[in-house]
């Protein structure tokens, strides 16, 4: 493969489905860290240089692809030409091979905690281990990257795993996501962070799509009030960036709405709404601009369905999907607070609430459900806002970052989601038979009770089909019930120590 650094990289010897296991390599190097942190290439060097290591593992590093300062690591097929193990050289090894993250995989620490239990606090008793790690795993170093990777790879008590993420035929190369959470950044963001870390450029169908588009340019102005004006073309990058430099400013607001939850839900939930509104309209803004013309398709040097470029080129604009969950999330979060005056209102607000109270009092017979059936529509109308805003938000990991740990943490999520929605249904429905028994009232419709209501997001029973697939496709196919159960555990808690 002259084409990639060093030349080498790893083909299916069969066809593979999502969740086969393609390798397990054991580290040469592997140090930790405090959970949230990443070691340092120091560290690491400073590891394997103190180490004893055996013939066979300094031969192994020897081999590792050091840039292209070095020569090459292996120029006959007979194994590396270098014989001394520099600093510099293992500092450029770390360089292009070393793999680390601020903790190690959540669904399937939990599955491997002993004695199972829920964690109470993370890394308790008998909990999971979380740690952040760095090292080095040769078999591993073979795989070459692709921003539409069709592997996963996840670290499992110190050894890598690579399992097959999609369907991959005899013969194809297996590709693996070297960028992380930042592979859900535009085209530009992603060559940029490339270039700097592995000296390549990426020549993938997402990158080459996403290339091509964003050079295009536009003739409608996608972001209103945008700086780039209005009438002339410009190019679809540039306008993307306006709509992505917008949710960043954003971001800040809605850590300061958040900030002020606890003392003015009121106002919070109408500050919520307004951000709300923004960020729809900035994605409507953002999908028009992605939508890729039929012709772009065609000039494509790799085939691809309509379908997956437009969710390639939607990915570029992730930033705006994910914030549009998180406000909705909050808005939803907001009005359940406000139906159930969990948290205290705004002094005005409260003062409007006392006068209204009066007057409420005359109407109380015609109107006493009124109110807080309102407010109950209000909570599950922005509920079925967030659903909806995680599936899309879902659909784009599960396009570009298959079986990843952000692709498992999200359907968890969604599964939650529709979960508490049939738990809230079932208990309006239960509050209200209730109370129309007390009023000598007939039989309550079930309306609501079902969770496919028409609400964005899935039932619980699709949406839990989805996670043990996702989890299936990453940890392997034939993985029991009970085990899937386990990991889906682990992902739940792992989702309430990241946010994602
Ligand atoms: C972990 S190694 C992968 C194996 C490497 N090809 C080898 O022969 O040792 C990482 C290096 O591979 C090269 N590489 C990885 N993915 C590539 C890609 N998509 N295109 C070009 N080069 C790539 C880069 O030089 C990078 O620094």
């Amino acid at each position: 493969m002259p084409e990639r650094g060093g030349g080498r990289g790893v083909v299916a010897a069969e066809n593979l489905k999502p969740g086969d296991l393609v390798l397990v390599s054991r580290p040469v190097a592997y140090i930790t860290s405090d959970f949230g942190t990443l070691p340092d290439a120091e560290e690491l060097v400073e590891s394997i240089l103190s180490s004893d290591l055996s013939p066979a593992e300094r031969a192994a590093l020897l081999d590792l692809h050091a840039g292209d300062d070095f020569g090459p690591e292996d120029p006959d097929g007979q194994g590396s030409g270098a014989t001394d193990l520099t600093e510099e050289r293992l500092y450029g090894i770390i360089g292009c091979n070393s793999f680390g993250e601020e903790f190690t995989d959540f669904a399937s620490s939990l599955a491997r905690a002993a004695p199972p239990q829920a964690p109470q606090d993370g890394a308790g008793a008998g909990g999971p281990v979380q740690v952040g790690h760095l090292g080095l795993w040769p078999s591993f170093s073979m795989l070459n990257h692709s921003c539409c990777p069709n592997a996963v790879n996840y670290v499992v008590g110190g050894s890598m795993a690579v399992v097959a993420a999609g369907p991959v035929d005899q013969g194809s190369e297996l590709l693996i996501n070297y960028l992380g959470a930042a592979s859900l950044r535009p085209v530009e963001e992603r060559q940029a962070g490339l270039a700097e870390a592995y000296a390549f450029s990426c020549g993938c169908p997402r990158c080459s799509l996403e290339l091509l588009h964003g050079c295009s340019t536009s003739s409608r102005s996608a972001s209103a009030g945008s700086s780039s004006g209005s009438g002339g073309p410009v190019s679809v990058s540039e306008e993307l960036q306006v709509l992505l430099g917008r949710c960043a400013d954003r971001a800040a607001e809605l850590q300061d709405v958040a900030a002020a939850a606890a003392t003015a839900a009121g106002d919070q939930l109408v500050a919520l709404l307004e951000l709300a509104a923004q960020s729809a309209a900035d994605l409507a803004a953002a999908e028009r601009l992605l939508t890729p013309p039929p012709q772009l398709l065609q000039q494509q040097a790799h085939p691809v369905s309509p379908r997956q470029a437009v969710q390639w080129l939607r990915a570029a604009a992730y930033e705006l999907y994910s914030q549009r969950t998180a406000i909705a999330e909050a808005a939803a979060r907001c009005a359940e607070a406000v139906e159930a005056e969990a948290v205290p209102v705004t002094a005005a607000v409260a003062e409007a609430e006392a006068e209204a109270e009066a007057e409420a009092e005359a109407e109380a017979a015609s109107t006493a459900a009124g109110p807080s059936s309102e407010a109950a529509a209000r909570t599950e109308r922005l509920w079925a806002e967030a659903a909806g805003a995680l599936e899309s938000q879902l659909g784009l990991v599960a396009a570009v970052a298959p079986h990843s740990d952000l692709h498992v943490f999200l359907a968890t999520k969604a599964l939650a989601l529709a979960q508490a929605a049939e738990g809230r249904a079932r208990a309006r429905a239960g509050a209200h038979s209730a109370e129309a028994a007390e009023q000598g009232g007939g039989a309550v419709g079930g309306s609501g009770g079902s969770g496919d209501d028409g609400s964005g997001g899935v039932g619980s029973a699709a949406a839990l089909a989805r996670c043990c697939a996702v989890v299936r496709g990453r940890y392997g196919r034939r993985l029991s019930d009970g085990t899937v159960q386990r990991l889906l555990e682990g992902a739940a808690w792992g989702l309430s120590q990241v946010a994602v």
